[in-house]
Order: C-alpha cells, then structure tokens, then sequence
C-alpha cells in the first residue's frame, strides 16, 4: 500500500500501540515512530473483550502491572508517557487515531490467530479513515510466515527449522532506545477516557499472595537488562553443563521479560555473540546451546503461527482417542505439590511461590501429570497459564504437547520420567528438594528422593498418590492402545 502520511500535516501525530512488547530498546514500532519526527502518543489496550483472546492468569497479570508501570517511567524520563485504556482495540485504536487526526500507527506483530485478527480489524478500520499502520516483527528472530520446506510447507521438525533459520543468515543487530520522544499532549474532550493503571486491578488483593513473586522478579525492562548482564557475567559459562540442574541458578530467568517483550530476543542472541570466544570449543559449545533454546521458543511461535489451535487440539489426531482420567483428587495433589514424589512436589511448589519452574522439572512434573496420571495435557497447561509469570501462549501450549507426545516433533510416548530416578540425577544432593518442601530438611542425601525408604520416617509428608511401575504400564498400555 502506498503511505498516505505524507498526505497528513508536518503537526498530525503518530500513535505507538504496545502490545508484548513493553520495551524501549530495539523496539522497532517505536524507533520508527521516533524517527518519524512527528509528535508520539503511546498507547496500551488492555483488551479483554475481543472474541477469542485468551484471559492472562493471575501471575501474568502481576507482571503486566510492574512491566506497565516500568514502561511508563521510561516513557516519562523521553519527556512522554503511557497512556492506558480498558475495551476492545479494534474499537479503540481506530476511534483515538481518527481523534488526533494521527498520520500512522505503529505497533510489533504478535502471531497467535485471535490477536492476528484484531491487528487486521484495526489495519482495515484505519486503511478506510487513510491513516497507515506500520507493522514490524519485534518479538521473534525471523518472521515465522516466511520460513518454509523446499515444497512450501511449515517444517514439522525443531532440527528441519532450526537448520533452514541458520541458513537465514544472523538476525539483524538490536537498535537502541530512542533518546527523546516528542509528546502529543491532551487527545482533547471527547475521547475515550484512559485509565490508572490501578484500575486494572491486576495485582491480586484480599489476599495478596505475590510476595513470593515481588522478592524473585522485578518486572519490566530494567529488570531485563540487570537480569541479562547477571547471567552473561555469572552463568553463561556454565550453561551447557550445568542447565539441567534446578539447584543451580544457571539458566538465564529470561522467559518473563521475553514473554512480555520487556527485551527483545534479538537483543538476547548478539548479547551471548559478543561473550562467545571463537578459538575456545567450550565457549562456542554454551553459545549453541543457548541460542538453540531461543531456537525452541521461535519454533513453538512457528506452530502457533502455523497451528493456531496449539492450546486446545492435538497436533495428532489420533490422541483425540487416548482414554483420559478425570480425577480431581490427584490433579489437586499434583497442584499443590502433594504427590509423594519429591522432584515433582518441589517443583509445584516452587511454581506456586516464585511463578516460575526450572525446564527439566517442567518436563518431569508434566510428564507425571499426563504420563503417570493420565490426565489431559489440557488441565495441566491451564494450571501452568494460571501460574506462571512466563505463561505464554505459544512455549506453554507446544511443551505440554511435546510432553504428552501429541506435538510436533514431541518426546516418543515410551519415554515416561521415572520421577525419582530424574531427582537422583539431577538433584543429587537433594538441595533443590530440601529448598521446597521443609518436611524432607531431615533426611540424608540417599533418601530424599525416596523419602519412604527412609528409617527415620517423615511427617508431614504424603505418601505417593500413584506407584510409579504400575502408572508406568498404564500409560504404556493406554499409549500403545493409539496405535
Ligand atoms: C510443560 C512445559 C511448559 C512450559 N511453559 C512455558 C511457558 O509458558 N513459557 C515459557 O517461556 N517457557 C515455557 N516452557 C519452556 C521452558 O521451560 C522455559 O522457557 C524455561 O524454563 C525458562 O527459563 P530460562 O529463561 O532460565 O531459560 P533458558 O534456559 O535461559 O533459555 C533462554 C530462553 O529460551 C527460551 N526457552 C528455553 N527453553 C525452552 C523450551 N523448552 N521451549 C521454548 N522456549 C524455551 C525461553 O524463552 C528462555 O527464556 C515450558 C516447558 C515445559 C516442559
């Protein structure tokens, strides 16, 4: 489309539309807004109205809060701010635009379908009034719609992908924040009225369970960076040999401030280039790690994108047959870290105080959800979407199907975590274990992972709600049974 900005007065403004992108640095709707030269207002839409968008959980709520807060002083420290409003964006954006008579709106693409069509209502509602709408790719490393087979297909294999992305050559170089931002000023009487952002009511009251939350994370992209420069200087070296085991903090913590684009992944990649040494193999070795863990993020963005049903239907059909329990009793036990098995136990409680799970535990407690319960994958992403500060719609909905085996490229349905064996391994001290469930503070390292072998005995703690070789042959049974 030719832009029509030109045909708009040097005073019109622009309009920047945050959405998962909550940053300043290598934001490219807001550098290109600024460098429009034009007069900006930032705008955020907390949409919960627009049909099919998905409701965040309460810890993503508790994020959004202090990202939206952090946001708004950067903004105010440019010499402008956020401006905030509650509704439909497709009503919304349109009406404020057509109100301060904008030249462009600029906003960073998001890819699940229900956000894709509300970004297309409000690009044809502005087309009609001739404001442009300038769309760029700011929270993924390559655009997931032109990555394809020879054929033209979406790949159906994270190697496949991750081979043609390589191909694709480096992602661009991040671009840094703009220094000044030039503020519109007042919308005038008659537009929509923006809201505080307490208004929202997104941090939880009566009770407040977010202490646990406030003391691990501090939302937002300051937090971001300080989290960034911690792991490259602290932990990178390791994180190759040392990202499986949950008592060591060797993982980035980066998957919040990805989720709510408080740091941009591009920013992330060239960061972990620049700590790479060429000549030395172990360095490379943390380098191709890391980077192919952003790899999985970008490939369950590509299933989403390609898949847009991810969080509610099997990737496999034929797991539309597979015989789940509903048995809210172990659910509720597998929720509140009550199962018997101490890895698993530790890890919900873990993800219920801090809102957040180290990935192997991930993989182990979802395995023992679906795997040793027989429980619908379904249940256990939407306790995870509840949960965790990192709930995103794309890594959750892919890992969960990974795990049950219904996804692409999904764990083979044989393999069942045997849930004390994965907590002998990589937890073998019982540190991790001992740090989340005080009932096991007693026990000697050969027992906390099998704490009813123990002679000292242990109160408090459950006994295991499932013995593992009889869930083993369930599953087994139940898996071989899709043919
Ligand atoms: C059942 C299950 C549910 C999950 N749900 C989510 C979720 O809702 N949100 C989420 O961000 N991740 C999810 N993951 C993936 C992974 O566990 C987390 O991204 C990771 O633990 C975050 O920690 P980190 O930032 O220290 O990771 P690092 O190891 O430092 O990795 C860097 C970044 O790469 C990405 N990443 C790492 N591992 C994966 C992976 N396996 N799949 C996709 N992206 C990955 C994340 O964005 C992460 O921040 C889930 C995994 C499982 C098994």
């Amino acid at each position: 489309m030719a832009s029509s900005a030109n045909l708009h007065p040097a005073e019109a403004p622009v309009i920047v539309w945050f959405r998962d992108d909550l940053r300043l640095c290598d934001n490219p709707a807001l550098t290109a807004a600024a460098q429009s030269g034009r007069k900006i207002r930032c705008v955020f839409v907390y949409d919960e109205e627009s049909d099919g968008l998905r409701p965040l959980g309460a810890a993503a709520k508790w994020w959004l809060h202090g990202a939206l807060e952090n946001l708004d002083k950067d903004l105010r420290q440019r010499g402008t701010r956020l401006s905030i409003y509650r509704g439909r964006a497709s009503e919304l954006i349109p009406r404020l635009a057509t109100l301060c008579r904008a030249a462009i709106v600029y906003w960073n693409d998001r890819y699940g379908e229900a956000e894709r069509r509300v970004d297309s209502a409000v690009q044809l509602l502005l087309e009609q009034r001739r404001i442009d709408a300038l769309t760029f790719n700011g929270s993924l490393l390559y655009d997931p719609a032109a990555i394809k087979t020879k054929s033209g297909e979406p790949f159906r294999t994270f190697s496949a992908f991750w081979r043609a992305v390589y191909q694709a050559g480096d992602p661009a170089q991040p671009q840094a924040a703009p220094v000044a931002l030039q503020d519109f000023g007042d919308w005038g009487d008659n537009s929509p009225r923006a809201v505080e952002l307490s208004e929202l009511c997104l941090e939880p009251r009566g009770p407040d369970w977010s202490g646990g939350l406030r003391s691990n994370w501090k939302p937002g992209e300051t937090g971001a960076q300080m989290q960034l420069k911690q792991f490259l200087d602290n932990h990178f070296d390791t994180y190759a040999e040392c990202r499986d085991f949950p008592d060591r903090q060797t993982t980035s913590h980066l998957s919040p401030y990805l989720r709510f684009g408080n740091i941009s992944p591009r920013q992330i990649w060239h960061a972990a280039e620049s700590k790479n040494s060429e000549s030395d193999v172990k360095s490379y070795r943390n380098l191709e790690k890391f980077q192919s863990e952003l790899g999985w993020r970008e490939f369950s963005y590509y299933l989403l994108y390609h898949n847009p049903t991810l969080a509610a239907r099997n990737l496999q059909s034929k797991f539309d047959r597979m015989p789940w329990r509903e048995d809210p009793i172990s659910l509720r036990a597998w929720q509140i870290g009550k199962t018997g098995y101490p890895l698993v136990d530790a890890g919900m409680r873990q993800l219920w105080t801090t809102g957040w799970m180290h990935n192997r535990v991930r993989m182990v407690v979802a395995s023992f959800l679906v795997k040793h319960l027989l429980i619908d994958w379904r249940q256990g992403e939407a306790w995870f979407w509840d949960t965790l500060v990192d709930a995103d719609q794309a890594n959750n909905a892919a890992s969960w199907q990974w795990v049950a085996g219904s996804g692409a490229d999904a764990a083979p349905y044989f393999r069942i975590f045997n849930p004390t064996l994965q907590g002998e391994k990589f937890d073998c001290g019982g540190h991790y274990a001992k740090a989340w469930l005080p009932e096991l503070s007693g026990l000697p390292p050969q027992d906390v992972h099998r704490p009813w072998q123990a002679s000292s005995g242990v109160e408090g703690y459950p006994t295991r709600i499932v013995d593992h070789d009889f869930a083993r042959r369930r599953a087994l049974d139940a898996f071989e049974a899709l043919g």
